[in-house]
């Protein structure tokens, strides 16, 4: 029996469970990651369930700016009660703790854990740790990651914000910065002796810890209302020749001494390793923010009835349109597209981290590029699918009561921050193309040497199209688009500056860019499903067609160029994705259950477990303030007396 039906459920969707034609739990085990990883988070929503002070005290949507920040702030203090659940030995029941008690209202002090005390630990040097990672765990020093100016996020190169070894700017945006936070890691570029080092991390103490005051030559405040994460208090900062001591600046790499001398890293951008660092798990939170929203439309467009396709035979589950499936479904694939490639992610993050711990480099520019290519691309798809979600629930996909407006207004944001997208696909061409000098390019980049390439796709029919066959015709695609854009460089770059060579190809550098990333992904995708179990395949097997055949249709002359396909080869695709797609249909609830996303999480009247939206609805709206009173103030006080002055004149 299908753990998710249940008595009183609405019978459409009950009926949709029933048609299940695999093992949910063996899915969600899947996905997840494990039955350890399954069991944090089932002890997470059971400890939430019953802690009501860690839950919203009414839907944030109804919410003014200062109910969210109080919000936010009472439910930390409530978490303070329960540090039994901020295990630092347990980073994924922590972390999913952080995100179930806050989700997308992004918790004032998200920074501190994001940001703050992971450069704090990876920039400090041992002697600054122990001074101050136990006040930063304990919650006395609480803090944020100021780098981003009013006047330069992407440029650090120039940052006005200086650190002159004894020797005015604003940080503009940082996490926390506005009000709650007494500390901040604060990136200026570093003076001494006269010479500009470059950007570097500083630990900056920015209030009083008697009175949370701003301290003397430090000028705080929040920036005003955002699109989204309003329960942050993104803020400003102006330094006025503020004064911090040498041992302020974070010297695990590099150093400043009592002389002014300064000692370099290993590698200058060691100091940007805070940013590689959130890069590398924004890829999988964000994917999950995609299947929240896939779990709406879904659900929601299986009990939702609109037209007649026969006159006479009743109206059907929007969900039966193939256009209802088109619109959701590759988006549906492209959750475990993403998910796994950020799983694969943070598994290559962690490994690289160590060897860089103990001074081993190599591995620097890689995940350095794959971070920022797979953060630009992930973010930006998932951003259109969450609008495509939108508008798969119609008129009430616009209300917050589906919970998908939020998800649309926090997830644009992660398009910007942590580095702009566009910014970040250069940085991923900078890297393809310093390979296509090499002579020899391992890993990723091992496809960029290959000389015997076929020149066709032997594709026959899109049911025997091999995986061995698939990742050959995306490496002919990327390794194409690469090459293209290195011709066209180094042939501008004979007529012109480097720099504006570089900007005259770099719309090309970013498509190359996005095909090495999409063939990663890929590659990543059919690996992961290759080691499920058999009773899985069927399903996950149709999941990757889907994305895999849809991503080909919709660049087909990336594919047809230079007959490497021909047209009956795309017509082929295109009949696996309608075949993908009809054989996802019958499973399409099942396995947006197996997502096992939480009602706290989930936020949506559309996309309750139940299906019972209609009713739902009714209870939502109740909370609106403008129903308090069946006639509103407002009309007695503007309106009635001119219908009064009109009525009597008539
Ligand atoms: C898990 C999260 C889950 C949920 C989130 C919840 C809520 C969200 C709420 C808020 C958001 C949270 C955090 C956001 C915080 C921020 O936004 S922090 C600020 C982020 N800012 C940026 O990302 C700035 C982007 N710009 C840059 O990184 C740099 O300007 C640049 C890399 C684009 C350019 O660097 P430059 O040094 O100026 O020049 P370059 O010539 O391009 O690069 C020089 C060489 O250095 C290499 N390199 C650059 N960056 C890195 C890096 N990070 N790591 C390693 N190496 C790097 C580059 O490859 C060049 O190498 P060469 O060998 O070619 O010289
Ligand atoms: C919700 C949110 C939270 C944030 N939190 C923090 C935080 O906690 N700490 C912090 O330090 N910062 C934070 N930021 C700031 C964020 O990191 C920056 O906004 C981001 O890095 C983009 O930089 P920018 O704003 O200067 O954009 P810009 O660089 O000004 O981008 C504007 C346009 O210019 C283009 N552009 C810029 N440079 C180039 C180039 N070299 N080549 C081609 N095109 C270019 C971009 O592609 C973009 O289209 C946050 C931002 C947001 C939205």
């Amino acid at each position: 029996m299908n753990s998710y039906i249940k008595e009183g459920d609405n019978p459409d969707i009950t009926e949709e469970r029933k048609k299940a034609s695999f093992n949910v739990d063996a899915l969600t085990t899947f996905y997840h990651g494990g039955d350890k990883q399954l069991q944090n988070r089932r002890e997470v929503e059971k400890y939430i369930e019953d802690h009501k002070e860690l839950q919203d005290t009414r839907p944030t949507p109804f919410m003014s700016r200062d109910e969210l920040i109080d919000n936010s702030l009472r439910k930390i203090a409530g978490m303070a009660k329960f540090n039994e659940m901020i295990d630092m030995n347990n980073i994924d029941r922590t972390t999913y703790f952080l995100q179930l008690v806050h989700v997308r209202d992004s918790m004032a002090f998200s920074l501190h854990y994001l940001m703050f005390l992971p450069v704090l630990n990876s920039q400090a040097s041992p002697d600054q740790l122990s001074e101050w990672l136990p006040k930063s765990l304990s919650g006395t020093i609480i803090g944020t990651y100021a780098q981003t100016e009013m006047g330069h996020g992407t440029n650090l190169s120039k940052l006005e914000t200086t650190a002159t070894y004894d020797p005015k700017t604003s940080k503009w945006w940082p996490g926390s910065l506005g009000k709650f936070c007494n500390h901040a890691i604060i990136v200026a570029n570093l003076w001494t002796n006269g010479v500009c080092e470059g950007p570097h991390p500083f630990f900056v103490q920015i209030r009083n810890l008697e009175t949370h005051e701003s301290l003397p030559n430090i000028k705080l405040g929040d920036i005003g209302p955002k699109l989204s994460l309003n329960g942050s208090d993104n803020g400003y900062l102006v330094f006025d020749h503020f004064r911090i001591p040498r041992n302020n600046m974070l010297m695990r790499y590099s150093k400043v001494l009592p002389d002014g001398t300064y000692v370099k890293p290993p590698n200058a951008k060691l100091a940007y390793g805070g940013m590689v660092f959130v890069r590398s798990m924004m890829v999988k939170d964000i994917a999950n923010h995609l299947a929240n929203a896939v779990t709406i439309a879904t659900r929601y467009s299986c009990v939702r009835r609109q037209g007649e396709m026969k006159i006479g035979a009743g109206e059907v589950k929007i969900l039966d349109y193939q256009t209802q499936q088109y619109r959701i479904f590759p988006f549906m694939s492209k959750v475990f597209a993403f998910r796994f490639a950020g799983q694969q992610l943070q598994e290559i993050y962690k490994e690289i981290s160590k060897e860089l711990k103990m001074g081993k480099l190599s591995q620097l520019a890689d995940i350095h590029a794959l971070s920022s290519g797979l953060k630009a691309l992930v973010t930006f798809e998932v951003q259109q699918g969450i609008e495509q979600c939108r508008l798969a629930c119609g008129g009430h996909g616009f209300s917050h009561a589906s919970g998908i407006p939020e998800l649309a207004a926090f997830s644009c944001g992660s398009c910007t921050y942590e580095g702009d997208n566009i910014v970040l696909l250069l940085q991923v061409a900078k890297f393809l193309m310093s390979n296509c000098t090499n002579s020899v390019s391992s890993g990723v980049c091992a496809y960029l040497q290959e000389k015997n390439s076929s020149k066709s796709s032997d594709l026959t029919t899109h049911q025997q199209y091999s995986d061995k066959q698939i990742i050959q015709d995306f490496e002919h695609v990327a390794r194409k688009s690469v090459l293209r854009a290195f011709d066209k460089l180094r042939l501008t770059s004979q007529t012109c500056q480097k720099h504006e060579a570089w900007n005259r190809c770099s719309v090309e550098l970013c498509k190359a860019a996005r095909w090495h990333v999409r063939l990663y992904i890929v590659r990543n995708f059919l690996a992961t499903i290759a080691i499920a179990q058999d009773e899985l395949k069927p399903v996950l097997r149709a999941l990757a067609q889907l994305f895999i055949f849809d991503l080909q249709v919709s660049n087909k002359g990336d594919f047809l160029e230079n007959g490497y396909m021909k047209i009956q080869q795309i017509e082929e695709l295109k009949e696996g994705v309608w075949q993908a797609m009809s054989t996802i249909r019958n499973d399409a609830v099942s396995i947006v259950d197996a997502f096992a996303i939480h009602e706290f999480e989930l936020k949506s009247v559309l996309g309750r477990r139940d299906g019972n939206v209609y009713p739902g609805l009714f209870e939502w709206a109740k909370h609106s303030q403008l129903n308090k009173n069946d006639v509103h103030p407002a009309f007695d006080k503007y309106l009635a007396p001119i219908i009064t002055k009109i009525r009597s004149r008539m």
